[in-house]
């Protein structure tokens, strides 16, 4: 029988976690988490304060716990079940209306005004500014008119931010609610074609970004939201990119706009990079790159390239491959295809950098972490008939995949906060 803490006990922990975070920000002048519209978009603390982002998940998952210990079972299930699709839905209606753009950054805006500037009803937009105003998305502080909050405000703002939520709300969303109906005609069969993505839009994922070239820049703009900051720092402080011989090639499969190769490029300087993915990315992509300082953008070229075909003479025996969040879309069948392809590229001393999901065991990480890797668990599912791998299922599959000869040399952990660990395939 599981045993709970008791509520004084949970309060007194958050009381404890709390005050070391608020000391810490108030001892490094770092500025205090606010609602408000100009507020901390993200927590002001980097990745090498391990300590203080332990302390912070602990205290998320310690609230969390304390909340569903009042709330009770039932209430539990009934909150959630109408709370989370509502919330979802109306982050997805504010997303597609623009109703984030049409508050102004600073005073307040009418629901009538908003209705206006949006063409969506006036009850409509009331009530979806009103449903996420209980997440901190928009704040109503007098009756009939809206403001930004820090969230808003963000959503109002930042280009990544808006890709990412139109890419989750017009995709994944309804993806999602087709899983069952693609699990009633077939259950773990890993073919896209079968997704309950396809279910939702008669076409696979990918083959949906190339027929409709806008989804895939607005899924590559959402894909470098993940990568922006500490996801590229990440790539670019915890593999020891010195190691490669100067002037060594490294070639980004599935790169998207390049945006991981630009920013181990600006570190590197003797590494020289191909960037390979679809060909409706080369415009943006090449767009991207040309907008660094020569010094990089002379190093960094962009190859359209399908993944499922040979590596094409520019890109083989490079000194390393990157595969950064691009096994986890495919099953086993699909990706020994992939890692076929780039196996048979590869030189005796290239090396595979994988940068993906490893799934723990349950109750390893904290509880807030894990649930972002459980979601995009059945977010595999729901978009690519694809999954999450756990270790052993990395070692099988690329031992399967390369015929024993390639296997994984190293792994380097998540720093706290990343989803992503980075395993090292080498020939053994
Ligand atoms: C999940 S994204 C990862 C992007 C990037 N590596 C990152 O870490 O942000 C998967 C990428 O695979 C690319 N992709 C999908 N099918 C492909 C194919 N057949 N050939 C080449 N790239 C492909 C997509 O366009 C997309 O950019």
């Amino acid at each position: 029988m599981q045993s709970s803490p008791s509520l004084t006990e949970l309060a007194k922990s958050i009381l404890e976690d709390s005050q070391a975070i608020d000391s810490f920000l108030s001892s490094h002048n770092l500025p205090q988490p606010s609602f408000a519209s100009d507020g901390i978009k993200d927590f002001p603390v980097g990745t090498e304060h391990a300590d203080i982002h332990a302390i912070r998940h602990r205290l998320i998952d310690a609230t969390r716990e304390l909340r569903d210990l009042v709330i009770c079972p039932k209430d539990t299930i009934k909150w959630m079940i109408m709370n989370d699709h509502t919330l979802a839905a109306s982050v997805h209606a504010i997303s597609h209306f623009k109703i984030a753009q049409a508050v102004p950054k600073e005073g307040l805006i009418s629901f009538a005004e908003l209705a206006r500037a949006t063409g969506v009803a006036e009850l409509d937009v009331a009530r979806f500014v009103r449903r996420t105003a209980i997440n901190h998305i928009f704040v109503e502080p007098t009756p009939g008119h809206v403001a930004h909050t820090a969230a808003s405000a963000l959503l109002s703002e930042d280009p990544q931010m808006q890709a990412l939520v139109a890419h989750m709300s017009e995709e994944a969303f309804p993806a999602s609610a087709r899983i069952v109906d693609a699990l009633e005609v077939s259950t773990g069969c890993g073919e896209p074609r079968d997704s309950p993505f396809a279910l939702a839009f008669g076409t696979s994922f990918f083959e949906r970004k190339v027929e409709q070239p806008e989804t895939m820049h607005r899924f590559g703009l959402a894909m470098s939201s993940w990568s922006e900051g500490d996801g590229t720092r990440q790539m670019r402080d915890c593999y020891d990119w010195a190691s490669l011989p100067g002037g060594g090639k490294v070639v980004d499969i599935g790169g998207a706009l390049g945006h991981i190769s630009l920013g181990i490029a600006e570190k590197f300087e003797g590494l020289e990079f191909v960037v390979e993915d679809q060909p409706p990315l080369t415009e943006q992509a090449r767009s991207l790159i040309s907008s660094y300082p020569e010094t990089i953008s002379n190093r960094v070229k962009f190859l359209p390239h399908d993944f499922f075909q040979p590596q094409p003479a520019e890109a083989r025996a490079a000194d390393a491959y990157i595969m950064r969040y691009i096994l986890h879309d495919w099953s086993d069948t699909y990706a020994k295809k992939i890692l076929n392809n780039v196996f048979e590229a590869m030189k005796e001393d290239s090396r595979l950098i994988i940068a993906d999901a490893v799934m723990p065991p349950a109750g390893v990480l904290p509880k807030c972490q894990e649930e972002v890797l459980r979601s995009f668990d059945v977010s595999m599912l729901a978009q690519l008939n694809s999954q999450e791998r756990t270790l052993e299922m990395w070692k099988r599959l690329i031992e399967e995949s390369g015929g024993g000869r390639w296997n994984i040399t190293d792994i380097l952990s998540p720093p706290k906060g990343e989803s992503i660990t980075i395993l090292e395939v080498k020939s053994t």
